[in-house]
């Protein structure tokens, strides 16, 4: 790259909100929230979405492209509204595939709504309503449905919103996660939709991954996109996980993992918060109950809890009130039930050997922006190469750093192989992306194995079955409690906690704390190191905020510059992605489909 090429690059990297024209009441909103300057994503699409014109906006998990859809939107709204012209049908409508996720869309845009003091209607339908709830929430209309493709269809199909509205009303379609969109089973519901969508409506399709779903969708409802790619995610397969994620694991029997993590944590070897991710539910409370009795405090979210739990559970964990979540992602092996609508669709498909209705608009892993989560450590590998790119994506979002420690047992040493050469990896050479886990060393492991091995054996299989069904009835019962109160105080987090304990078992005092004659040195300087690096990072709970504040000061990061066991290896890993991550080009390419 020439200089002139460069000082142009450079410029386009000091862009500002105010360059690409977002609204002063946008920005000021943006700077309460301690935003400053927009991401790469957010740099090119806001002003061709301003524009008015069709885009296809693929971009890695964590880069911001919430926003990037929502500031254009809500500021064509703003200025969009005329009171002479009454529709029928809302403006625009965002769809996401889980409820979550609607969730999620809903508080960040209200957010902004309610900063920038305009009078705009933001609404979310989800199936759970009835159709009497459905048209209350319709009622003005708003300007804003925040939906699932599920949910809209049932909506046109009882008449709750008119077809003949929709043509005359309707003018900005969002896609958002649509690579999942078709996964999660709506290719119909959005085909019956893009009948009714006029040809005048902007159309906007966001995803992290590029799959044929996405080319399908684009089909099905893009007239002549803007393709925005940043190569960060298309084109190089070094990149699919953000370059502020430093990504670990771990070989060890799968009996040993219990050993593993409780070393991992109990000698504070990775940095908080953290995301454990098991593949089924059952395990998931194994974990709980084994790390109950070594005092460590965690709550559990599946797709088997009631949806007010699971936002109260996010939101707390999110708000800082526990460091440990353990989380069973719905791709994996307990698969989902099909549960929609109280009006008794054709998705409703009831399997009578499963005890537990699992929700089939649940997601935990994909899009969720989960809050300072510094660690995810995947306990099981996930059964996809995919699922493991969305579950890192839960760390290092914007421009938060991360990393991950995947726990690799010999049977999962396919899947293992899998996500390296999706990484780009060579089988033959030394792991360029993925390094050895330096901090914790065959001594550490070791001093904890008994007392591990001995709690491990306590946690039995019908403990774990008692305490999920416990804990499945607790939320049950709390859920109604929730969803009321919620309504009245939505800022209210204390109301129940999550990580309260479910084993039948006190805790032995003599486990809650590792004895110093147990843990070598080597290892106790390594958690120094994390500690000292934690503080200097300002990384914690209440200093550990979004945007820049908790920007990487990579010379600090213990994990470069420390290792207990093959520190010629886990060196090479390091420097290799240290001198990538000064390659911070931002290059998106924009062409027109043919
Ligand atoms: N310009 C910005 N500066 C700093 N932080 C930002 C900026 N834009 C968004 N964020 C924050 O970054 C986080 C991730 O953003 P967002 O959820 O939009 O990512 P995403 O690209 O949609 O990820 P995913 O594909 O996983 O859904 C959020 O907490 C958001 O508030």
């Amino acid at each position: 790259m020439n200089k002139v090429e460069e000082r142009a690059e450079e410029e386009e990297e000091e862009q500002s909100f105010e360059e690409l024209g977002v609204d002063p009441r946008l920005i000021r909103a943006l700077t309460k929230k301690s935003i400053l300057k927009p991401t790469p994503i957010q740099r090119v699409a806001i002003p061709l979405i301003l524009e008015g014109k069709d885009v296809v906006a693929r971009a890695k998990t964590g880069s911001g492209k919430t926003f990037a859809y929502l500031l254009p939107l809500l500021q064509k709204l703003f200025t969009s509204q005329s009171p002479s012209t009454k529709n029928l049908a809302p403006t625009a409508l965002i769809l996401v595939p889980t409820r979550e996720l609607c969730q999620q869309v809903c508080s960040e845009a209200n957010s902004l709504i309610e900063l920038c003091r305009v009078q705009l209607r933001l609404v979310q339908l989800t199936s759970s309503m009835s159709v009497s709830e459905l048209k209350t929430t319709l009622a003005g209309p708003p300007e804003i449905v925040v939906s699932t493709p599920a949910c809209i269809q049932t909506c046109l199909k009882n008449g709750v919103i008119q077809a003949k509205a929709v043509q005359d009303s309707l003018s900005i379609l969002i896609l958002d996660e649509a690579d999942l969109l078709l996964s999660y089973g709506y290719e119909d519901d959005l085909k019956a939709l893009t009948s009714h969508v006029p040809r005048r409506c902007q159309c906007l399709l966001m995803s992290a991954t590029s799959s044929s779903d996405v080319e399908k969708l684009k089909k099905l409802i893009l007239h002549n996109p803007y393709i925005l790619t940043l190569p960060e995610v298309g084109d190089t397969k070094d990149d699919i996980i953000p370059k502020n994620v430093q990504q670990f694991y771990i070989s060890c029997a799968a009996r040993d993992k219990l050993v593993h993590i409780l070393a991992l944590l109990k000698l504070e070897l990775v940095q908080k918060k953290v995301l454990i991710f098991t593949n089924s539910i059952d395990m998931s409370f194994r974990l709980k109950l084994f790390f109950e009795q070594f005092g460590i405090k965690s709550a559990v979210l599946n797709a088997e809890l009631p949806q007010s739990s699971r936002l109260h559970i996010l939101e707390e964990f999110n708000a800082g009130l526990f460091d440990y979540l353990i989380a069973t992602d719905e791709s994996q092996s307990e698969g989902k039930e099909q549960v929609d609508d109280q009006n008794g669709s054709e998705r409703k498909k009831s399997k009578k050997h499963r005890k537990h209705k699992l929700d089939a608009e649940f997601g935990v892993v994909r899009g969720i922006d989960f809050k300072n989560v510094y660690t995810v450590i995947n306990f099981e590998m996930p059964q996809t190469a995919a699922g493991y790119v969305h579950r890192i994506g839960r760390t290092g979002r914007a421009y938060n750093t991360g990393a991950s420690v995947s726990l690799v047992s010999a049977e999962e040493t396919e899947i293992f192989e899998e996500i390296k050469s999706l990484l780009g990896e060579n089988e033959d050479k030394v792991s360029q992306f993925i390094a050895p886990f330096p901090l914790l060393s065959k001594n550490a492991v070791e001093s904890l194995r008994y007392r591990a091995e001995d709690v491990a054996r306590s946690v039995t299989k019908i403990a774990v079955r008692e305490s999920r069904a416990q804990d499945l009835r607790n939320e049950i019962l709390n859920s109604e409690k929730l969803k009321a109160h919620f309504q009245d105080n939505p800022k209210d987090l204390d109301l129940l906690k999550h990580d309260k304990m479910l084993s039948k078992k006190a805790p032995a005092p003599h486990l809650r704390d590792v004895p110093d004659y147990l843990v070598d040195p080597t290892t106790q300087e390594a958690s120094k190191i994390v500690k000292l690096a934690r503080a200097a990072m300002g990384n914690t709970n209440a200093s550990r905020g979004k945007g820049s504040k908790g920007r990487f000061k990579r010379s600090r990061d213990p994990l470069k510059t420390f290792s207990a066991e093959a520190p010629k290896r886990a060196g090479k890993g390091g420097m290799k992605r240290k001198a990538k991550d000064t390659d911070n080009g931002h290059k998106y390419k924009k062409k027109h489909s043919a």
